[in-house]
């Protein structure tokens, strides 16, 4: 697909609604493959339960639920690289038409087991002001309704009232927001739940 019919959509949804959302920011095939390569660090032991705040430390089940792993550019195999790859092209589509300069991205691949969730937050931890985007990217095959695990979305109304977005995590479609301000949860999935989640930094 032509970048920009993927990468713009994504800018105008921030722009309009305070979250982009996109289908196909990944194809079938990679999908399957970059979810086959989770599968495959998940045998290798590399994954850890998550854990709350930036130093990484305090595993809380009753806050967030999935198991996580940190892509590593310097190890990646192929099917990693391609998403690697996709994302700094949007960052620097990004940085030609929003003037944010952005340096670059940390992800890590998360799994959360049928069950389990991840309660309201906000991604910017208090001491990293790097972090301007949340980029997830999901890696369900044939992901329904009945499947739970959204990722709900909460957005303020001009009168202070809120209201609630949720989006399915269906597999190849990318959401993107900005990091300080849009609070969002997770909600119980019923069964396995893949994706990658990042964030894009400025220096
Ligand atoms: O997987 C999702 O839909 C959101 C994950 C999330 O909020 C996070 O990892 O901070
Ligand atoms: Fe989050």
């Amino acid at each position: 697909m032509e970048e920009t019919a993927i990468f713009e959509p994504i800018i105008d949804g921030i722009l309009s609604e305070g979250y982009g959302v996109v289908d196909g920011f990944l194809s079938a095939g990679e999908v399957e493959a970059l979810a086959r390569q989770l599968r495959e660090r998940r045998a290798e032991g590399r994954f850890k339960a998550a854990a709350i705040g930036n130093q990484q430390i305090t595993v809380e089940k009753q806050i967030r639920g999935d198991e996580i792993h940190w892509l590593d550019e310097t190890v990646a195999t192929p099917a990693e690289k391609v998403y690697l790859d996709r994302i700094n092209e949007f960052i620097q589509y990004v940085n030609r038409t929003c003037y944010l300069g952005l340096q670059d991205a940390e992800l890590h691949y998360a799994l959360y087991p049928p069950g389990t969730f991840y309660k309201r937050h906000l991604d910017r931890f208090k001491t990293d002001s790097r972090r301007k985007l949340s980029v997830i990217c999901y890696l369900n095959h044939n992901w329904q309704e009945a499947d739970g695990g959204q990722l709900a979305i909460y957005l303020p109304n001009a009168d202070g009232t809120e209201r609630i977005d949720t989006v399915l995590p269906v597999g190849g479609r990318l959401v993107c927001f900005e990091s300080d301000r849009l609070e969002h949860e997770v909600l119980p999935a019923n069964r396995e739940r893949l994706s990658v989640t990042g964030w894009l930094r400025t220096r």
